[in-house]
């Protein structure tokens, strides 16, 4: 329960505003299947050399060349890890999926609907996710609802830390000017919401039937946006 009045809502997307299956069976393959080619024809470019040296710092692996960095982090993308170098790279191969049309952001409907009451409400939208920020633009830019970006009034990526520290919902809350406890966030994610509660935030965690959240969980678990009473912080 939420001591205080709730005035910011603070999102992950994968599980959360979005099905995992649509980023695992349809952005995911996207970038697999483009990322080779991608890196062929865009290696030199600044954004792009930057994040594949990154990867192979990661990797601690400096002998690497463009091609078996693409290598490296197509298996990346089959492990589901969430390296910074990969959501970047990821996030401009989409770019080109969503601005022809072939991809468009999956949103729970519920999302859509909440997320626009809560706002006409007072609240102010933000977005923390393991995508990087170009990704989550274009998610909620290109959508089957049309263009959800006016609703946000900024995105997080992990270049402000990792989800699962409390250190960085910290980070965020100075940056948008919040205290913690005025802020609520949502994840599929319970590691996240423990790392968020830690640092003051209120919580609910989303059972979107996809994912097996822990029977001991202490955070108030809900199935859709419906169920959330944003400006209480709880649960409606
Ligand atoms: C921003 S859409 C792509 C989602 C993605 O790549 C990802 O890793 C999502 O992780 P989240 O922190 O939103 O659960
Ligand atoms: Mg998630």
């Amino acid at each position: 329960m939420s001591t205080s009045p709730i005035r910011a809502v603070l999102t992950d997307i994968e599980g959360t505003t979005s099905s995992i299956s649509f980023v695992k069976d349809v952005l995911f393959p996207y970038a697999r299947s483009r990322l080779k080619d991608f890196v062929a024809e865009h290696a030199a470019e600044p954004a792009v050399a930057e994040a594949l040296a990154e990867a192979r710092d990661l990797a601690k692996r400096p002998d690497l060349n463009a091609e078996e960095t693409a290598e490296l982090l197509a298996a990346w993308i089959d492990e589901d890890r969430k390296a910074k170098p990969l959501k970047s790279l990821q996030g401009m191969i989409w770019e080109d999926g969503y601005r022809s049309g072939v991809l468009k952001g999956d949103i729970y409907p519920d999302v859509v609907e909440k997320l626009t009451a809560w706002k006409a409400d007072g609240l102010s939208l933000y977005v923390y996710s393991s995508g990087s920020v170009l990704a989550q633009k274009l998610i909620f830019g290109f959508t089957n609802a049309g263009d959800l970006t006016p609703l946000f009034s900024g995105y997080f990526d992990t270049a402000i830390g990792s989800k699962l520290e409390a250190s960085s919902y910290i980070a965020i809350a100075a940056e948008i000017g919040f205290s913690p406890s005025e802020i609520l966030f949502l994840s599929d994610n319970t590691k996240e919401l423990d790392a968020a509660r830690d640092a003051g935030m209120a919580t609910i965690g989303l059972d979107r039937g996809e994912v097996v959240i822990p029977p001991d969980t202490t955070h108030p678990i809900v199935t859709d946006f419906n169920a959330i009473d944003a400006k209480a912080g709880t649960v409606a």
